[in-house]
């Protein structure tokens, strides 16, 4: 047979290798999810998410200030609260004086020119566990829920959160929370990111530990995607585009590339982001201290793999090697 192309020759060199990426990863692509928790002081270490803890308000500067210095861009923040009385309403979400509301002005001072993005849901606050408010019989109230969920991102947004990134996952929100920024004069201040395709998951565990966030009686699989459901996926990526979301997120990422690159042809002009969940940071350490692969070339194949589905922003838990990582 005639040899009409040597594809080989296109990853003999390192630099021939990297040229085969459309899109290379950088730092900017990165968003670190944080947990703020409401002992001021804190730094405590979560067990089941290697390397990360649940940080106090004056400690933010400590940790955060040299990764800022490596050029950290943006995290998005999640309020982990002991203190307070939790209800069915959620009222803890948005407490002047709770970690999230605190933090936001905290790192606006301390870091001016860091993007912060706040996670917008209930789960954290509510008595139940439950996204939203509930009705008698344990199902979800949609319209009080996503009332409540557009005051709570409206709360972020004027304590300064460059980005509310709706995870909750009720019907209608991101209408509603775009309304409440337009009206409230912050429409042009602050991004709206919705959790758009967002899946009933087993890679959240971790994430639940962190948080505290685990549901007292039921699941969520009443109002996240069910794992098979590639129709509904699309569905919400363009209800959400046309709701007025300024960013698509998919989340988890790896088992849901498919749905990354469903994502960047619905909305070809929207920046699409995706969630590499805390199961599967816990599952890139466990192979790696199993043996299995080295944990820098697996956590480089699987952001890669992510950003060539279409993504352009990760909001991963490795954010601090990468940053560590594409310096060298
Ligand atoms: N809204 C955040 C989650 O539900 C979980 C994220 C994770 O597992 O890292
Ligand atoms: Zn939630
Ligand atoms: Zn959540």
């Amino acid at each position: 047979m005639e040899i009409s192309s040597i594809l080989q020759g296109g990853y003999q060199h390192p630099l021939s290798r990297a040229w085969q990426s459309r899109r290379q990863l950088t730092k900017s692509m990165f968003m670190y999810p944080i947990f703020i928790t409401d002992d001021p002081n804190a730094s405590v270490e979560i067990p089941t998410l290697p390397g990360q803890r649940r940080w106090g308000v004056n400690r933010l500067e400590e940790f955060l200030g040299p990764l800022v210095q490596k050029g950290l861009a943006s995290v998005i923040l999640f309020g982990v609260p002991f203190k307070c009385e939790k209800d069915g309403r959620g009222t803890p979400a948005d407490d002047p004086s709770g970690p999230v509301i605190q933090a936001i002005k905290r790192l606006k001072t301390l870091f001016p020119l860091l993007y912060i993005a706040c996670d917008v849901c209930l789960c954290e606050y509510t008595s139940h566990g439950h996204c939203g408010l509930l009705h008698q019989d344990g199902t979800i109230n949609t319209e009080p829920s996503v009332e409540r969920l557009a005051e709570v991102a409206l709360n972020y947004a004027l304590a300064g959160a460059h980005c509310v990134a709706p995870s909750d996952m009720m019907d209608g929100r991101v209408a509603a929370i775009k309304r409440k920024l337009i009206d409230a004069g912050l429409g042009n201040k602050c991004t709206l990111m919705s959790y758009s395709a967002k899946f009933a998951s087993s890679l959240y565990g971790p994430f639940r530990d962190a948080a505290g966030s685990a549901p007292a009686f039921g699941d969520r699989k009443c109002y996240q995607l069910p794992p098979a459901a590639k129709g509904l996926a699309k569905r919400a990526i363009l209800r959400d585009a046309t709701e007025g979301a300024d960013i698509i997120m998919v989340k988890p990422a790896l088992p849901y590339l498919d749905v990354i690159a469903d994502a960047a042809e619905l909305a070809p002009d929207h920046p699409i982001a995706c969630y590499q969940v805390s199961g599967e940071f816990a599952m890139i350490h466990a192979g790696a201290k199993a043996g299995v692969y080295e944990l820098k070339t697996m956590a480089f194949e699987a952001a890669e793999s992510m950003v060539r589905a279409g993504a352009g922003i990760i909001l991963s838990y490795f954010t601090p090697e990468f940053l560590d990582w594409l310096s060298a």
